[in-house]
């Protein structure tokens, strides 16, 4: 088979072997030829037989090695095959072969020649390949070369399609291969790594029975070794210091970039001291940096195996008590304390009155004094309005922000100004549709996206009443944030969009889901805005239709039908929000605006004697007037300026500095009302949405475990929760089912279920994973994975 031949590429002389990398181990177990497949064999049979037809005339002049040669070196390429053997036989060059040019020899190519000529005479393949080069420059490949042919070698010729050839000597660097870790095989395959392991073994027994070169020759042998060293003959020593543990490519600058290199015939003295191959440092010498850190003895690498723990060195680092002194801040503060207390007594010793008036200034924490009102009797000789606060909820785009936009400008409480002004932002982004939205809707991340993320408030009036509309996002990713809003509200108007296919992909969204929190939330009257009518030219069957399948599934979730109200209208037009629909297509309609429809709805009554219960929506910190402000809902009770007050679940108190109420000061407010606090003598930290505010006299009870009377909206079982009161939440888990109860007489009706079907109401026993404050009668939402599972009153700590 070929490698037997003794062929060898003449391009592929050892110097290449450290590319040729393979693995030794592969190569124990496959010596020279044993590595050839029987596919190999088949290749080499059929592929002889094919090269020999196709050489014709010249078919009895080769041999069947050459052929094999030939197809070996051409990876079974008949046709290159044949024309290398036709080219060799009849005397013609590959372009390859091309007469060189003269070259300036550099010194690399002097040091092979110097090599070549002091070798002893071949007795391996190795040498009469390298010196076959030369002779019989058309062969890729040596074949039977008559040994010690004259050794014009030219290593030039061995680069010839090389790019690094040329490069300057300012950019040539020194290669150092680490052999320590195995070599691998690059080319891999069974015939390169046979071919490698052939070379080498013929290369060990030359040398084995050549004697070692002396003399000026030594240097220039010695790194053609190390340039053709295999790694099975490299010691493998860490710690044989003097001999080389790396073969080292190092290319020394060589004189031929930057200046004509001596005369090629002048006889080569002794080896350049740039071309003798210096043995490479097993480590870097340490930079001055290390040395730094660690020591000069870094310096000399062979010697150091471990490195020293940093800065040991330094003195001052072998303090074991190193903050037994003052530190560097210790000694500058001391130092300006000194000052000051120099400038102060030096103020006093001069008399200088302002001087000591100005420093003798302390700023104290400014006390607010209560007024001590009777608020529930200032309440009731203002013959207050009702107090009315609304949250719209509906499936993303649905129309909630325009429809309340369209109420706020029909109202006169956005003026005809401010509108023009946001229809035309609203053109320039090409939103035009999305004016009336953007009352509401105000931060540019809402605006550019279209879409409601917080809950947007803003209030009007009637003669009656005084509303709070809180705008919640429709998205689902913002559901947090709509349950938020629902906890201050007292009643939802739910928006549908009428047309056609958006009523139904809201109510696989988030129609339901709103509809079940605002129920859970202890809602029980609720408006339906069923919106876009212009959509669907005020279709009354489409309506009918849309209300009939909203009742059915409004009443299943406790809504009783005497509270639901049904108004068809169109948000974007103004048609029946404020102002009747004036359309012949809408004569079937004869029931109320949104405005009259708001008017009429049956708030609940206000617990004003009950302890202050106040859920925190909005915690604003940081303004200069008053840096810590929080706003939301009273449940119950009431509050005044002055009055201290408990923040849970962080226990700590504060003093309400000042109170506004629809953007208005007042000194006081109560249950129903959704004021903005503005508090003092508390550090910002302790407050955050959804805390729970009280009087330190009657605080509510922080608890892990809790029992409730659950509405299933989803299936029900012990599983993992997450448990939201208003925006305060924790991870849980419901623990127990302990009954099913009747869902309007609230009878137990079966004990320890193990399942509760959605609109089944349960009572079951819920875990907490950080205290919530959560009393009896509260209302908490159950979620898991994303997915309102259930709400719940409730009712006992557990
Ligand atoms: N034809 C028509 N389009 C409407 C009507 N009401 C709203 N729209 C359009 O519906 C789109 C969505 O309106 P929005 O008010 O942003 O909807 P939304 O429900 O507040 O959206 P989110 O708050 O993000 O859930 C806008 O392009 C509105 O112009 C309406 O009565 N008729």
């Amino acid at each position: 088979m070929p490698p037997k031949s003794g062929f060898s590429r003449t391009r592929n002389i050892d110097y290449d072997d450290d590319d040729d990398y393979y693995d030794e181990a592969e190569y124990d177990e496959q010596e020279a030829g044993e590595g050839t497949t029987e596919d190999d064999k088949e290749q080499m049979r059929v592929g002889t037989i094919r090269v020999r037809e196709a050489l014709g005339e010249f078919e009895a002049g080769v041999s069947d090695a050459q052929i094999h040669e030939a197809l070996w070196h051409y990876y079974y390429d008949i046709g290159k095959s044949v024309t290398y053997l036709k080219n060799k036989l009849g005397g013609a060059q590959t372009p390859r072969e091309t007469p060189k040019k003269e070259k300036v020899m550099s010194k690399f190519d002097q040091a092979a020649s110097i090599a070549v000529q002091n070798a002893p005479p071949s007795t391996g393949k190795y040498n009469d390949a390298h010196n076959s080069k030369v002779a019989e420059s058309a062969c890729p490949m040596t074949l039977s070369l008559p040994p010690n042919t004259m050794p014009t070698y030219d290593a030039d010729d061995f680069f010839w399609d090389v790019p690094w050839g040329n490069v300057p000597a300012h950019r040539l660097g020194t290669i150092v291969v680490d052999h320590s870790r195995g070599r691998r095989g690059l080319l891999g395959g069974s015939k390169l790594a046979a071919l490698a392991a052939k070379r080498r073994k013929e290369r060990e027994e030359a040398q084995a029975a050549a004697p070692h070169p002396t003399g000026d020759a030594d240097a220039a042998v010695a790194m053609l070794d190390k340039l053709s060293m295999a790694s099975a003959s490299m010691p493998n020593a860490r710690n044989e210091a003097p001999k080389p543990r790396y073969p080292v490519r190092r290319r020394s600058p060589s004189p031929q970039h930057d200046a004509p290199f001596p005369e090629t015939t002048e006889e080569p003295k002794a080896p350049q001291p740039a071309i003798v191959v210096e043995r490479p440092a097993e480590r870097a010498v340490a930079s001055t940096f290390a040395s730094t850190l660690c020591g000069s003895n870094l310096t000399s690498p062979s010697t150091v195996e471990v490195f020293p723990v940093p800065y040991i060195h330094c003195q001052g680092y072998s303090n074991t008590n190193a903050f037994d002194s003052p530190s560097p801040d210790d000694i500058v503060r001391a130092a300006q304390s000194k000052g000051t207390t120099t400038k102060k007594k030096k103020a006093v010793s001069h008399g200088d009155k302002l001087a000591d008036s100005v420093g003798s200034l302390v700023i104290e924490e400014s006390h607010v004094k209560s007024k001590n009102l009777n608020v529930i009797d200032e309440f009731e000789k203002s013959s207050p309005k009702r107090i009315a606060n609304f949250v719209v909820v509906g499936h993303v785009d649905h129309g909630k922000s325009t429809l309340m936009g369209r109420l706020l400008y029909d109202l006169k409480v956005i003026d005809q100004r401010s509108i023009d002004k946001l229809r035309k932002e609203a053109e320039t982004i090409g939103k035009s549709s999305f004016a009336l939205a953007w009352v509401m809707d105000e931060t540019s991340e809402e605006r550019s996206r279209g879409v409601t993320v917080d809950v947007a408030t803003n209030y009007f009036e009637t003669e009656r009443t005084q509303f709070t509309i809180l705008d919640a996002p429709g998205h689902k990713d913002f559901i947090p944030n709509m349950i938020s809003g629902s906890s201050q509200a007292d009643f939802p108007v739910l928006v549908i969009d009428a047309s056609t296919n958006s009523f139904e992909a809201g109510l696989k969204g988030q129609t339901k889901e709103h509809i079940l929190i605002a129920r859970s939330m202890g809602m029980q009257h609720i408006i339906v805005a069923v919106n876009k009518m212009d959509t669907v030219s005020w279709s009354q069957s489409r309506f009918d239709e849309i209300s009939k399948r909203m009742t059915a599934f409004l009443t299943e979730a406790s809504f009783l039908e005497k509270r639901i109200t049904f108004i068809p209208l169109a948000g974007l037009t103004g048609e029946n929000v404020v102002k009747r629909v004036d359309k012949s297509a809408a004569d079937w309609y004869t029931g109320d605006t949104l405005l009259e429809a708001l008017e009429r709805v049956d708030l609940p009554q206000r617990s004003l004697q009950k302890p202050l219960r106040f859920s925190v929506a909005d915690v604003f910190r940081g303004d200069i007037r008053s840096p810590l402000s929080i706003a939301g809902r009273i449940d119950s009770g009431t509050l005044q300026v002055g009055d201290i007050i408990l923040a849970l679940p962080a226990n700590e108190t504060a003093t309400i500095k000042a109170i506004e109420v629809q953007d208005q000061p007042v000194d006081w407010a109560v249950a129903g009302q959704i004021p903005t606090l503005h508090l003092t003598d508390m550090d910002p930290v302790h407050l955050r949405q959804g805390d729970m505010i009280c009087p330190p006299s009657s605080p509510v009870k922080l608890v892990k475990a809790f029992s409730s009377k659950l509405l299933a909206f989803e299936h029900v079982l012990p599983c993992p929760v997450e448990v939201f009161r208003s925006t305060l939440n924790s991870p849980g888990g419901i623990r127990s089912l302990s009954a099913k109860l009747n869902k309007f007489t609230g009878e137990v009706v079966k004990r320890r279920p193990r399942i509760v079907k959605p609109g089944e109401v349960a009572r079951v026993v819920v875990v907490l994973e950080k205290e919530l404050p959560i009393e009896e009668g509260m209302r908490v939402v159950v979620r898991e994975r994303g997915r309102t599972i259930g709400a719940g009153l409730m009712e006992n700590v557990a």
